[in-house]
């Protein structure tokens, strides 16, 4: 068990178990892809680690940037997503695939998709490590799921509760009162 801040939390998916999940999504997307030069979007802050271990495990050619949006404050989602770090790249043509570390609410993913709608892409993907469908509240298409989970707040693998967290190489979930 480890303490964050006031709350504890209990081991829930171990490192190993994250790695074959980003195996997994890697070897999808190298094949829906094979004749494409994909440009990995990550989601600042959560998703730099799995932006990393996935492309350490992609071995065709790609190119990777990022955004930052926040939306979570403590375990809770706010509802509105702010946007502190924008694209600064000519996305027109490419494929972009979007890294998420989680879907949660829905309430990013809609933004995302709003944010790129107007970029005149080939192909727009998301893919997402940790999917929670039971908190899931939009009528949105997920393209790539690594491991679905139930509705409990987790952190660990780049994942926080009040910025502590995010080095825990594996995940884990709130202790129940
Ligand atoms: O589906 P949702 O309910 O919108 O939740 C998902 C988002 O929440 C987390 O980001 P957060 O807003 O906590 O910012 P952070 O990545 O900087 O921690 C996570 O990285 C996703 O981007
Ligand atoms: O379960 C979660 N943990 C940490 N950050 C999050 N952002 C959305 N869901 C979560």
């Amino acid at each position: 068990m480890i303490q964050l801040h006031d709350k504890q939390f209990v081991p829930f998916i171990s490192a190993k178990e994250i790695n074959f999940a980003i195996e997994k999504m890697v070897s999808q997307i190298e094949d829906d892809f094979f004749d494409e030069t994909p440009i990995f979007i990550g989601v600042l802050n959560g998703s730099f680690m799995v932006v990393s271990d996935f492309l350490k495990l992609y071995k065709k050619p790609c190119e990777v940037s990022f955004i930052k949006l926040a939306s979570y404050e403590g375990t809770e989602s706010t509802e509105s997503v702010k946007q502190l770090i924008g694209l600064n790249q000519d996305l027109t043509g490419r494929t972009v695939i979007v890294l998420e570390d989680i879907i949660d609410t829905g309430n990013t993913l809609e933004e995302l998709k709003k944010l790129f709608k107007s970029q005149n892409v080939k192909h727009f993907k998301i893919a997402t490590l940790f999917f929670k469908p039971d908190a899931f509240k939009k009528d949105l298409k997920i393209d790539y799921v690594g491991i679905r989970i139930p509705n409990k707040f987790i952190v660990g693998f780049g994942l926080d509760y009040d910025g502590l967290g995010r080095n825990l190489p594996e995940v884990y979930q709130l202790k129940e009162e």
